[in-house]
């Protein structure tokens, strides 16, 4: 990838994409397209056909999805199955037919059998059953991700798959019945304390655990093995270290400064138990995470302070 190839960011306004966008300008990149769903519906066969003949990019970082927490995920299971399938095909299928240099496809954590072995090794694929909350949206990954191993065996096409652990960051979804759980936090935390109000009510028993990584650190990786790896494994991109959803809550507690009591709501799912990624193939290619979760967490609080307006 050069200064002035041709890169198309789908999704570019979403947390990843966006970061991507930051990330890639951030290195000299120039030449960066984007469109958004209203503009081109990735789900339509025909319009990214045509998208991918007029402007032929070279490189493409597949960031659009429909993306969302534990409860979005177990309630919406038909538009995560189809509407993921639905972009991943269309785009990587116009992406072999107008010879684009190379692709990546961004996965999850979910594609994992919910009682893999810990941490995560991408040698567990399709090892066991699925965590029963987001299977559509795992499925629909594992799709993507041998959509990229099928066009680069029989077509030869350079087609790579990251597969990143929970994020969060700027651009991130408030929405708290859509979102994952450290945007739900700030915004709960947050709102109780400007309401005094004395408890905030937190999903599940606090027990899973779970890895967090800053946007801008995935997307710093995605540009990376855009940049340098070539092969047809997929690779895991976390920090290897994790926290149990208590801790999360009373990092977040503490970060946005509320006094109140945590109440657990048993009643909601815990999803997978652990959730932690094996980072070492990442490590040997050269690449590791820069920021801490608790730094993290603390910029993300402040973006959330700034941009309210926007995201609530
Ligand atoms: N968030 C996480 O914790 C996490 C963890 C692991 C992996 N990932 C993966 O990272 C990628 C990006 O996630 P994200 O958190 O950045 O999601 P996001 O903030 O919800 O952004 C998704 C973007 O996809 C676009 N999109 C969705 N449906 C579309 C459609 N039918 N046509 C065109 N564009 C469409 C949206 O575009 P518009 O804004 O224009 O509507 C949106 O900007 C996804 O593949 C996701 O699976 C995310
Ligand atoms: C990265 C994504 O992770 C998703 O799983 P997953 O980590 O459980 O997704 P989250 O929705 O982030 O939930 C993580 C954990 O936090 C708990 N939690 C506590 N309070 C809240 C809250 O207010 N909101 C939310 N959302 N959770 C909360 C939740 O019950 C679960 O045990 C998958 O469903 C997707 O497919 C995807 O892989």
């Amino acid at each position: 990838m050069n200064r002035n190839s041709k890169i198309y960011v789908a999704g570019h306004r979403g947390m990843v994409g966006s970061a991507l966008i930051r990330n890639l300008q951030s290195k000299g990149y120039q030449n960066i397209i984007t469109r958004t769903s209203s503009e081109l519906d990735l789900r339509n066969q025909t319009a990214v056909a045509d998208f991918f003949a007029d402007e032929k990019p070279d490189y493409v970082f597949l960031a659009a999805a429909k993306v969302g927490g534990i409860w979005a995920n177990n309630i919406y299971r038909a538009d995560f199955l189809y509407d993921n399938l639905l972009i991943e095909a269309n785009i990587i299928h116009s992406a072999y037919q107008n010879s684009v240099e190379k692709l990546l496809f961004l996965g999850s954590s979910c594609i994992y059998p919910k009682l893999a072995p810990q941490p995560l090794k991408e040698e567990s694929l399709l090892s066991g059953y699925l965590e029963a909350t987001n299977e559509p949206y795992a499925i629909a990954k594992i799709a993507g991700i041998k959509l990229c191993e099928a066009y680069r065996s029989q077509y030869g096409c350079n087609f790579i798959s990251a597969m990143p652990t929970n994020l969060y960051g700027p651009n991130d979804n408030y929405d708290l019945q859509g979102s994952h759980v450290l945007p739900a936090l700030i915004r709960k935390f947050h709102e109780a304390k400007i309401s005094n109000h004395p408890f905030v009510e937190i999903w599940g028993t606090g027990s899973p655990r779970r890895e967090f990584l800053h946007a801008d650190d995935l997307a710093d990786a995605c540009v990376f093995l855009m940049e340098t790896y070539n092969d047809e494994s997929f690779v895991n991109i976390g920090t290897g270290e994790d926290v149990t959803i208590r801790e999360l809550a009373e990092l977040v507690k503490e970060t946005v400064g509320f006094e109140g009591e945590l109440r657990w709501n048993t009643d909601k799912p815990d999803g997978t138990p652990r959730k932690l990624m094996d980072v070492s193939r990442l490590h040997s290619l050269g690449w590791q995470h820069r920021t801490d979760l608790q730094t993290g967490v603390s910029a993300t609080y402040q973006d959330f302070l700034r941009n309210q307006e926007v995201y609530v």
